[in-house]
């Protein structure tokens, strides 16, 4: 039995040459590769070249593949298939790798027949056994005769040899829509090689969808935990293996993708094992996903001439100084539940993200049940975990490194960490003035590529009980921009991601005038916008200026009566409702970069964000910023 988990990936599923697939590979942690034949083909080196150089990286080459169009050739073709396949496995034996897949026959030429393909199969396992191979059918979910794993199964039961056994591929049994529950009826020892696989839910040719838009278990939306526990239930202790097909990933970061992949894998695992209790499997342990009741602070990096412009607008927004943190240069403000922090040191993290990005957010605090436990489960899927030195006395927050570079702390009850502000921070003893009626912070929102948001999304998601809400197209004028919004059940913590295709568009200027910063803007809740909307006026706040066009187009669209509408129009209000309720929303000006404030008030369950108006706001901003 296996003690540790067997990970792998498909050297297809990560950009670059082989070489810098490997050392991505290898730092990701995984334990081996299946060698694509096409990579090896595309590699001008010999095969022991290749098996040096995977060795050398601490890797092991698990699969070799794929062979095509071997089974259920006509007489006049067949031998012409066992003479391709020996020849495949004498490169085998060179590259040091004792197991091939085989994937269903897609040849026009190709005959069906499950005992004829048994036959193909016993025969191929007496070559195959002759050179120390092992050989696996997959069955394509477009193969020409087989297409699904209980078929190939068949096959590989009538074909009853040591050598021949079967290769679970989660896309070609979820793809297709079958269940994964006939899965748990197969012998473990038959099953040779599992390929995990996850893709969005689009309408498409199953070929050209699997070829092209896989992702990364928890990435997209097919069942593949369920079809894992089914896996799992067998007893299969063998390898798991990242086979992803997709564009994006194939000019992507390979680190980023290694690591992507990695971390899915071993929530995968973690969240099997939760599942299934009773099965053994070898995978790290780490605390649950973690429970998350929304954010304590947020913190800008700043010098000491910015800090008074983002000072001035937080007095106006209703914030009081409230603090002033023990040995740095950290102010603290505050208003209801919401910790604003400004950071002007000279030195250490805050000052390195000042100089790389501009005055921005660099650091946002989250609370949890149980920090150690947070930072322990962000360790074990990947995450660097992130320690600045801290004088005597202060708070040694758990914390780690975000995916845009910056630092999230976790900060619960169950410790110091609940008197945070009484410990780090001098308190101001000035009283609060009596604030705008702004009470906790609705959401936050990260602007990224578009390429980038499937690495944010599994990085919230596979750390963070939160779920992630169908993307929406946002319109800019310069491009389309994808949102997809990331909360926890209770709506307490609220993240959306903002994709940029173009960097034309405000969300791509942002991320390119501030070398990716990701925070662009932040959203505050009041109870009464209108009232809100009243004291900001009286603090001299400026709304963003919204078409009148808008107005009138939302009393046709919702049927609002006049004195509603007028409210709205005076304050510059955007309005949105749904079954479960309305959400008013209202935006400052721009700053710098193109970072912003909202203010909104959600009633009864409204869960969204908004979506309907972004354009409308999008074309207003770029009318009011130079
Ligand atoms: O798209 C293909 O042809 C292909 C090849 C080999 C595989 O293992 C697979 O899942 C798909
Ligand atoms: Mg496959």
């Amino acid at each position: 039995m296996a003690t540790s988990m067997k990970s792998c990936i498909a050297t297809v599923s990560i950009a670059g040459d082989f070489r810098e697939k490997l050392a991505a590979i290898a730092r990701a942690g995984f334990a081996g590769i299946e060698i694509f034949e096409q990579d090896f083909i595309a590699f001008d080196g010999r095969p022991e070249d290749v098996a040096r150089m995977v060795k050398d990286h601490g890797l092991e080459i698990m699969l070799f593949q794929p062979f095509r169009d071997f089974e259920g050739m006509p007489d006049t073709m067949r031998q012409r298939a066992f003479d391709r396949a020996e020849r495949k496995f004498d490169l085998m034996n060179q590259l040091g790798v004792d197991l091939m897949l085989v994937c269903s026959n897609v040849s026009p030429h190709s005959l069906g027949g499950i005992d004829r393909a048994a036959d193909d199969f016993a025969q191929l396992g007496e070559y195959a056994a002759a050179k120390d191979i092992r050989v696996g059918y997959e069955a394509l979910a477009w193969g020409r005769h087989i297409s699904d794993h209980r078929d190939a199964w068949e096959v590989v039961r009538r074909a009853d040899h040591a050598h021949i056994g079967i290769i679970l591929d989660s896309f070609h049994t979820l793809g297709r829509g079958l269940d994964p529950q006939s899965i748990r009826a197969i012998p473990r020892d038959k099953i040779f090689f599992v390929q995990l696989a996850d893709a969005p839910l689009i309408e498409m040719d199953l070929l050209y969808w699997s070829r092209h838009f896989r992702n990364m278990p928890g990435e997209g939306d097919l069942p593949v935990q369920a079809f894992m526990q089914a896996v799992a239930a067998t007893g299969y202790d063998g390898p798991l293996s990242l086979e992803i097909f997709n564009d994006q990933f194939r000019g992507g970061s390979p680190w980023t993708i290694a690591q992507d992949g990695y971390r899915s894998l071993v929530c995968l695992m973690d969240d099997v094992r939760r599942a299934e209790p009773d099965i053994a499997l070898y995978a790290p342990s780490m605390p649950p996903r973690i429970v998350s009741s929304g954010i304590e602070f947020i913190e800008f990096t700043t010098d000491t001439d910015a800090a008074e412009t983002l000072e001035q607008l937080l007095a106006v927004l209703g914030f009081t100084k409230a603090g002033q943190h023990v040995s740095k240069q950290v102010q603290l403000w505050r208003q209801g539940d919401i910790n604003i922090l400004i950071n002007t040191e000279e030195n250490g993290f805050a000052h390195s993200a000042y100089l790389m990005h501009g005055t921005s957010v660099c650091d946002i605090g989250i609370r949890v049940e149980d920090a150690t436990a947070t930072a322990t489960r962000a360790g074990v899927l990947g995450a660097e975990l992130f320690s600045q030195p801290s004088i005597p006395g202060e708070l040694d927050i758990p914390a780690i490194k975000g995916v845009g570079g910056g630092v999230i702390h976790f900060i619960d009850d169950k410790s110091d960490l609940a008197r945070l502000w009484e410990i780090d921070f001098v308190q101001d003893n000035q009283p609060a003035n009596s604030g705008v009626g702004l009470v906790t912070i609705d959401h936050i929102a990260q602007t990224m590529k578009y390429e980038e948001m499937l690495t944010w999304a599994l990085f919230y998601t596979s750390i963070f009980d939160t779920r992630k809400v169908p993307m929406v197209d946002v319109v800019d004028p310069a491009g389309l921009v994808r949102s997809r919004a990331i909360q926890n059940t209770d709506g307490s913590l609220r993240i959306t991601l903002n994709g940029a295709e173009s960097q034309d568009t405000l969300a791509g200027r942002f991320i390119s005038e501030t070398f990716g910063s990701s925070v662009q803007h932040i959203a505050f809740a009041s109870d009464d916008i209108f009232a809100t909307a009243a004291a900001l006026r009286q603090n001299g706040f400026e709304a963003l200026t919204i078409s009148l066009n808008y107005y009138d187009d939302l009393g046709a669209r919702f049927g609002l009566d006049d004195a509603l509408l007028d409210k709205l129009k005076a304050a510059q209000i955007l309005y949105d409702c749904d079954e479960a309720g309305e959400y008013f929303h209202v935006y400052g000006q721009m700053l710098g970069a193109g970072m912003f404030f909202e203010i909104v008030q959600r009633t009864k369950a409204y869960d969204g964000y908004g979506a309907a108006n972004a354009p409308f706001r999008i074309s207003a901003q770029k009318r009011n910023w130079a």
